[in-house]
């Protein structure tokens, strides 16, 4: 299994490229089901959870075609894919697909409103808590879905015509069950209102590619989104956003480093609240032409507090790696985390690299140190490993993070993007 090694005390200097966003890509791939045309995606991200999720469509009957590889000079590469699914082949998602990624689950939504039904695996994903799917099932029974859980998959029907219009007001923000919403509202007969949407950038880059099949979405990046429902949607060709967590993530370790780095192709406008919560931390960000140039040069790191929240509040998906980074704060801050409940395994790993924290139900405090010592330490989740390569790049000496499987669901050539920029990263294959 492969290991990042790394050997800290490298300040970062250069550009780092910004990579599509994992968590755009993933629902744009799936709202591919909803049509026999083409849909072309732009920027389609090279990662563990893209590639996996092309095997689950494939097992659906989408014909996948990748071209358009093109190398930047700085490292990155988009790829452009084209989608095809003249039918449905099999409403069926199977376990031991869906259970190693929670985002396939989303199938249900196209499946259903397509083929008017749809058998799916309760989904799996990172291990930050319970992750229940109820909200996706009361939204779709909102729109006429008939849908009982058998042995393990979540079995849905469509009423006799189609899935209907419906109003559906969310308890609470769920990502995943909005974008569920839009696919399956978008081919329901009738109009479907969704309050207490979420917000979150790429509910609305969704919304935007399904308006260019032919969908008619308002409201997507507000509490309320109004879904006129069409008979059929058409392909279209739609550009994957910018990654916010991966802009966040690289954005923290200049901070952490110190350094002077330009996030390239990417929107400062995308993540305001992590990047005040930077800046507030002493580094300084400034929105430059396609990017954010991110600098910190000898001033101390600073304290700062932070809760998560759904957008636009501070990202979960920011949490662990701004953790990271107050580990070396010069006095003692608070990180609260209120969308998963167990969010907080980078904890003890970033305790063997000297790291002062102690929880207290949902808050971490963190009294920083002035230094942290590389050691072996073992990844737990997508972000949580990357909190610890943050930590690491900072650490004296040699740090070996273990599992980075973790790593390779949402981070693009990571020690290649680092390592232009001075850091020392390996990976080491066993
Ligand atoms: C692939 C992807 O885009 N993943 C993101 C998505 O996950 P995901 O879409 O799974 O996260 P949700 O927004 O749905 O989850 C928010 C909260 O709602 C709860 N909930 C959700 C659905 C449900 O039916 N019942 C329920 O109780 C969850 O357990 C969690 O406590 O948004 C999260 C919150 O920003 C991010 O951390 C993930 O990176
Ligand atoms: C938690 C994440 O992904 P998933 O929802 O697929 O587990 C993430 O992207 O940080």
């Amino acid at each position: 299994m492969d290991r990042i090694r790394i050997v800290g005390g490298n300040a970062l200097n250069g550009v780092i490229p910004i990579s599509g966003a994992k968590n755009a890509a993933l629902p744009l791939i799936i709202a591919s089901l909803l049509t026999s045309d083409t849909l072309t995606l732009e920027n389609v991200p090279h990662l563990a959870d893209v590639e996996l999720l092309l095997r689950i469509l494939g097992n659906h009957g989408v014909d996948v075609s990748v071209n358009g590889r093109r190398e930047h000079q700085n490292g990155s590469y988009s790829r452009t894919i084209h989608f095809t699914c003249r039918t449905i082949v099999d409403t069926t998602a199977p376990y031991e697909l869906v259970s190693k990624m929670r985002a396939s689950f989303w199938v249900i939504g196209p499946l259903l409103a397509r083929e008017g039904r749809a058998r799916v695996s309760l989904p799996g994903g990172c291990a930050i808590g319970t992750r229940p799917v109820d909200l996706f099932i009361e939204g779709l029974t909102a729109l006429g879905a008939i849908i009982e859980i058998d042995g393990g998959y979540v079995e849905a029907r469509a009423p006799k015509g189609g899935l209907v219009g419906g109003t559906y007001t969310f308890p609470k923000v769920s990502v995943g069950a909005t974008h569920v919403m839009l696919m399956a509202a978008s081919l329901a007969r009738g109009k479907t209102v969704i309050n207490n949407a979420a917000r979150e950038p790429e509910i609305v880059d969704l919304a935007a590619c399904l308006n260019a099949m032919g969908a008619k979405i308002s409201g997507a990046g507000t509490s309320t989104i109004v879904i006129e429902g069409v008979q059929a949607l058409s392909g279209a060709r739609h550009r994957v956003l910018p990654d916010r967590i991966e802009t966040g993530t690289y954005a923290m370790a200049v901070a952490m480093t110190g350094g002077d780095v330009v996030l390239e192709g990417t929107d400062a406008a995308l993540l305001d609240t992590a990047l005040e919560a930077i800046r507030r931390a002493g580094a300084t960000v400034t929105p430059v032409e396609n990017g954010i140039r991110v600098v910190r040069n000898g001033s101390d790191i600073r304290p700062v507090d932070i809760v998560t929240e759904p957008f636009p509040g501070f990202p979960t998906d920011l949490q662990a790696q701004f953790m990271g980074l107050m580990t070396r704060a010069n006095g003692v801050s608070h990180v609260t985390e209120t969308i998963f409940e167990n969010r907080f395994m980078h904890v003890q790993e970033l305790a063997r690299l000297g790291a002062k924290i102690t929880l207290s139900g949902q808050t971490a405090r963190i009294d920083g140190v002035s230094r942290l010592r590389g050691a072996p330490v073992m990844a737990t989740d997508l972000r949580a490993s990357v909190s610890l390569v943050i930590a690491g790049l900072a650490a004296e000496g040699e740090t070996l993070v273990s599992r980075v499987y973790h790593l390779d669901r949402g981070f693009e050539r990571l020690e290649e993007k680092l390592g232009r920029c001075g850091a020392i990263v390996e990976r080491i294959s066993d």
